[in-house]
């Protein structure tokens, strides 16, 4: 078992570079399998979900040629196989094997996902669109059945506007006979990068970052090249993580819009940002004011960013309340930014915190993100070694945390028992 070990209290300094988007990467390389021939990927990120993501593709028996950030992918000879446990387990987003078996097999048998749970993530909205688009969905044992004589375009109106269902709809989709419309789609970056990927496919998509997304069906789909997105929540974390530290940190290869909601939050606070054409400066400042946050759908304040902001509230003068709006009960990082001393109560759906410094602890990572908070955390705390335990939920989502907190001048390194 890996640990992070901190020594925190210096400011970070420096410029990080943002690698690809986790959230894009496990949606383009199942979208790959739709086309017969070579799809290259680049800016792919070093992450633990994409490494399994290729596993499952070469259990299927397709070509996976994984160098340094780029991928290639040659699904020509897959074939339908059953899923229902394996590596299809290990991470949320195998539940877009789905759409992408559906699309190309008319067929699937894959297990239900794994990942971070928080809570209860249900994926019925996914589900009914796969059944308007003419399968026949069952759950045998733990493991999703789905089989279609012919997929046929329809219009899928979604209750929630679920970032899994709507990608998992396009991938489905994009070989359906006639058009689909999907309302109340969601808009996050994440989307408009998988339907850009299908479109160089071969794929007739429309409206991808708007509510209402169109997909022309079409036979066959080909290969293609195509570079990943930045990864807008690894930018937000080293984003809170130089404010956390009074630091002055360039956060370079990210899109400025798509940190526009943090930014606000961040300027409300006293900390200086500055923007550039594809990078950010964070400089901290002795105080930051307190301020209310309400994680919700894009463009509002990402719900992946919530456990990391909350140790940034922390480092605020007065009380702060952190929403969430997206999931009902994402704090399992409170427990353990409380036993580093933070004076932090969750009511319903908020985390009501009162600024005030920490102290080193032993602390575990319980997913992703509470794990990116405690790091933080960690990272203010100047006397004694903090201890993060739950290292492979972090290296979920951060390529190269250690080595890029390092280079910015932290005192972190990974330590096995
Ligand atoms: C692999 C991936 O991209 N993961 C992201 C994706 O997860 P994921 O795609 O699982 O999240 P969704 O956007 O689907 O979930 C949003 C909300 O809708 C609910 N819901 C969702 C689907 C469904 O069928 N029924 C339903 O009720 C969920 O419980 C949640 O409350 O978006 C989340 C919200 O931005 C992020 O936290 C995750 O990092
Ligand atoms: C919740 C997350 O990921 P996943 O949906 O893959 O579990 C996340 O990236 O914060």
């Amino acid at each position: 078992m890996e640990k992070l070990m901190i020594t925190g209290g210096r400011p970070l300094q420096g410029i990080v570079s943002i690698s690809g988007a986790k959230n894009s990467a496990i949606a383009l390389i199942p979208a790959a399998i739709l086309a017969e021939s070579e799809v290259i990927l680049d800016n792919l990120p070093l992450l633990s979900d994409v490494a399994v993501y290729s596993e499952i593709l070469e259990e299927l028996g397709a070509k996976v040629a994984w160098e340094g950030s780029q991928m290639k992918i040659d699904s020509s000879s897959i074939k339908s196989i059953p899923m229902p446990n394996g590596p299809v387990k290990k991470l949320r987003a195998s539940y877009y094997m789905m759409g992408a078996m559906l699309g190309r097999f008319k067929e699937a048998i894959i297990g239900l996902p794994g990942g971070c749970n928080f809570e209860p993530r249900p994926i019925d909205q996914h589900i009914k669109g796969f059944e308007a688009l003419g399968a026949t969905v069952t759950n045998e044992h733990g493991a999703i059945h789905l089989h279609a004589k012919e997929l046929r375009g329809t219009k899928i109106y979604l209750d929630v506007s679920s970032v899994g269902a709507t990608i998992n709809i396009m991938l489905a989709a994009a070989r359906a006979k006639g058009a689909t419309t999907i309302e109340n789609a969601a808009k996050e970056p994440e989307i408009i990068d998988v339907a850009t990927l299908l479109n160089s496919m071969g794929a007739i998509i429309k409206g991808a970052g708007t509510e209402t997304i169109r997909i022309e069906g079409v036979s066959e789909l080909h290969g293609c090249r195509h570079s990943i997105i930045p990864d807008r929540i690894q930018a937000g974390t080293y984003m809170i993580a130089a404010a956390a530290t009074r630091g002055n940190v360039l956060i370079d290869n990210v899109i400025p819009k798509h940190m526009e909601a943090l930014t606000a939050k961040m300027q409300e606070m006293g900390i200086g940002i500055e923007e550039y054409d594809e990078s950010i400066r964070v400089l901290g400042a002795p105080s930051y004011g307190h301020v209310d946050v309400k994680a919700l759908v894009y463009p509002g304040f990402p719900t992946d960013l919530q456990s990391p902001m909350t140790s940034l509230l922390t480092q605020a003068q007065g009380v702060s309340v952190l929403s969430d709006f997206v999931y009902s009960n994402r704090f399992k990082h409170v427990p353990e930014l409380v036993r580093m001393g933070a004076k932090i109560r969750v009511e319903g759906r908020s985390a009501i915190i009162e600024g005030g410094q920490l102290n080193a602890a032993k602390v575990k990572a319980a997913d992703l993100r509470a794990g990116a908070a405690l790091v933080i955390a960690g990272l203010t705390v100047s006397e004694g070694v903090t201890e993060v335990a739950g290292v492979e939920y972090i290296d979920r989502g951060y390529d190269h945390l250690v080595s890029n907190l390092r280079l910015l001048g932290a005192d972190v390194w990974r330590q096995t028992e």
